[in-house]
C-alpha cells in the first residue's frame, strides 16, 4: 500500500533555486516540518551555471582586458597575457563551491528541514513522487528553474551549454554561439577576451531584442571594437560535426546559404522552464503555450495549496526576481499579506564590459504606453569620471512620464552602469518626482553625479 510508505510534511519544496532555500529556512523558523527535493546542486541555477560563475569569468576576461589596455592609459606591458583557463575555472569552481557549502550547511543547521535528493513528479495534487519515495504535504512550493532550450536543426552536433561551457578547461579556439541575447553576448566577450576567435549567430535583425534598438546597436559597436564577429537576421540555423574537433554551421542570411565553422558551439537560445519534469498534468495544474506554471500575483497556480516561485512561473528570468518571489510568499504566508508581484519594476543588467543597467520600460515600451513622455540620452563620452577612466562607450537615459514627473525608464550602459542604475531605480521605488533628484547633489567624482544634468535636458518626446 502506497499509503503507508507516505512521508508526510506542512511543506515540500521541489528546488533549492533562489526561492526555496530562504523559503525553507523561513517555514522552518514558523516550526513547520519541511521537505525540500534537489535532482541536482544545491542553489539551483545561479550559484552553479549562472551568475556567480559567469560573473567569475567576466572578471578574469576583464583582467585579460585591462592588461591588453594597459598602454592606452601610459602603461607599458612587456608581453602579451597568458591566460590560464584551468586556473579560472579553479578560481570560479572555488567561488561556486562556497556559496553551494553554505546553502548545505544553513538548511542543515534546522532540524525542520529535510533535503531529499532525486527528481520529485507529481502522483496527485498533495503528493510527489522522489525515487521510491513518496511525500505528501498540502502546502507545495515548487521553485524548479528552467534549462538551455536547443532548437531543432542541432540533433547530429555536439554543443555547449551554459553548463558544460563552464567545465572548459582548454580555451576554444575558434567559438561559435547561437543566440545574440543576455547569455550569448556574456560568453562571447568572456571568451574574446581570454583569447578565442568568436563569432555570434542570431535569428533576430538585431542584438538583444527586448531592449531598444538604440541600446542594441551600441551594445553591437562595443563588441564588434574587441573584434568579436556578429552574424543578424541569421536563418534556418544548423550544425554539423565535420571532424571531431570542428564544427559547421549552416544559415541562411538575405535569402542565401552560407556556413561558418569553428572548433566549439555554444548554443544560447534562450530558456524553457523545468515545468515538464513535475508531471504537472498529473495534480491538475495550469501550464502556459510557453511551459510556464501559471500564477496569480500572490504566486498561487490554479490548485489550491500549490504556488510556483523564480523562474518556471514566467514573471521574472532573474536572481533577483526569484529571491523577490520568496520574500511574497514570505509575506503572505507570515506577513501582512501586502507583498504581490504587481509592486516590482523590472530591472536587471547585461554583464558585458562595460555593463548595461536597465530599470523599468524601455523607450519603445514607453511609447507603446501612449502616455506624454519626457527623454532625454547623454553619451558617456561627455562624462569626466568616464573620460578619465578611458571607458567613454555607451550612455544615459531616462523617460518621464510628464504628467505624474515619475520615472518610467533608464538605461545606464558603461562603466559602471550595472550599480549606477540603482540611483533610478530607488527614485522609481520612492515615486519620486525627477526634479527631486534633479535637485540632489552627488558625489564628485562619478557618473551618478551626471544624472541631475542628464534631468535637466528632459524635453517632450513623441509617441
Ligand atoms: C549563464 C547564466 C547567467 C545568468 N546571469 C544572471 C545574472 O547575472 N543576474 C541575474 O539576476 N540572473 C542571471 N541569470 C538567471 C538566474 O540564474 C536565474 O533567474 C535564477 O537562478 C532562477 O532561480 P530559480 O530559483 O527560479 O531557479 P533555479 O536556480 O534554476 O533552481 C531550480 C532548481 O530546481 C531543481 N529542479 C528542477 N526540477 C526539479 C525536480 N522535478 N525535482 C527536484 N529538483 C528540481 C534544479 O535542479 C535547480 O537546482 C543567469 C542565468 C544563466 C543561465
Ligand atoms: N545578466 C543577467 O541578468 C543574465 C545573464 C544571462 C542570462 N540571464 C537570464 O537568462 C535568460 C535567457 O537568456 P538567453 O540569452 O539564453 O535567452 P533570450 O531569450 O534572452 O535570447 C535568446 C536569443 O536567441 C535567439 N535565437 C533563438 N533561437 C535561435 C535560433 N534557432 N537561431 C539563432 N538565434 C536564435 C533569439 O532571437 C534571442 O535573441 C534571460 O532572459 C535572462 O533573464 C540573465
Amino acid at each position: 500500500m502506497i499509503e503507508d510508505r507516505v512521508e508526510t510534511f506542512d511543506a515540500i519544496i521541489v528546488g533549492s533555486g533562489q526561492a526555496g532555500n530562504p523559503l525553507a529556512l523561513a517555514l522552518a523558523k514558523e516550526k513547520w516540518k519541511v521537505a525540500i527535493v534537489e535532482k541536482a546542486a544545491l542553489g539551483g541555477t545561479c550559484v552553479n551555471t549562472g551568475c556567480t560563475p559567469t560573473k567569475a569569468y567576466v572578471a578574469s576576461a576583464r583582467a585579460a582586458w585591462a592588461i591588453a589596455n594597459a598602454p592606452n592609459l601610459g602603461i607599458e606591458v612587456p608581453k602579451s597575457p597568458k591566460v590560464n583557463l584551468k586556473s579560472i575555472k579553479k578560481r570560479k569552481d572555488k567561488l561556486v563551491n562556497q556559496s553551494r557549502l553554505g546553502i548545505r550547511k544553513s538548511l542543515a543547521d534546522s532540524p525542520q528541514v529535510t533535503m531529499i535528493r532525486g527528481t520529485a513528479s507529481f502522483i496527485d495534487k498533495t503528493r510527489l513522487k522522489v525515487g521510491s519515495r513518496v511525500l505528501k504535504s498540502y502546502k507545495i512550493f515548487l521553485n524548479v528553474g528552467a534549462r538551455a532550450r536547443i532548437p531543432e536543426g542541432f540533433e547530429d552536433v555536439d554543443y555547449l551549454t551554459n553548463t558544460s561551457i563552464l567545465q572548459l578547461e582548454k580555451l576554444p579556439e575558434r567559438l561559435i554561439i547561437i543566440g545574440g541575447s543576455y547569455i550569448g553576448l556574456e560568453f562571447a566577450q568572456i571568451f574574446k577576451r581570454l583569447g578565442s576567435k568568436v563569432t555570434v549567430l542570431e535569428m533576430g535583425d538585431y542584438l538583444i531584442s527586448k531592449e531598444d534598438q538604440h541600446t542594441s546597436e551600441q551594445v553591437r559597436e562595443v563588441l564588434e571594437k574587441e573584434s568579436i564577429k556578429v552574424i543578424c537576421g541569421a536563418h534556418c540555423l544548423k550544425g554539423k560535426n565535420k571532424k571531431s574537433d570542428s564544427v559547421t554551421v549552416s544559415f541562411q542570411k538575405d535569402g542565401k546559404d552560407q556556413k561558418i565553422s569553428g572548433t566549439h558551439l555554444l548554443i544560447a537560445t534562450g530558456r524553457m522552464p523545468n515545468s515538464d519534469l513535475l508531471k504537472p498534468e498529473k495534480a491538475g495544474l495550469d501550464i502556459n503555450k510557453r511551459g510556464f506554471i501559471d500564477v496569480n500575483s500572490k504566486l498561487e497556480t490554479n490548485i489550491e495549496g500549490i504556488f510556483a516561485l523564480g523562474d518556471c512561473n514566467g514573471k521574472g528570468a532573474f536572481t533577483h526576481t526569484a529571491y523577490n518571489d520568496y520574500e511574497i510568499m514570505e509575506d503572505q504566508l507570515f506577513g501582512e499579506k501586502k507583498r504581490t508581484l504587481d509592486d516590482r519594476i523590472i530591472n536587471y543588467a547585461l554583464y558585458i564590459d562595460p555593463p548595461l543597467g536597465r530599470a523599468g520600460m524601455t523607450l519603445s515600451q514607453a511609447k507603446e504606453s501612449g502616455k506624454n513622455l519626457l527623454f532625454a540620452r547623454m553619451p558617456m563620452s561627455e562624462i569626466s569620471r568616464a573620460k578619465e577612466k578611458g571607458e567613454t562607450q555607451g550612455k544615459m537615459e531616462v523617460i518621464v512620464d510628464a504628467e505624474t514627473e515619475q520615472i518610467l525608464g533608464a538605461a545606464v550602459f558603461g562603466t559602471g552602469g550595472d550599480e549606477i542604475i540603482g540611483t533610478f531605480l530607488t527614485a522609481m521605488y520612492g515615486k519620486l518626482s525627477y526634479k527631486t533628484l534633479m535637485k540632489s547633489v552627488q558625489t564628485h567624482p562619478t557618473v551618478t553625479e551626471l544624472i541631475p544634468t542628464l534631468l535637466q535636458q528632459l524635453k517632450p518626446i513623441k509617441n
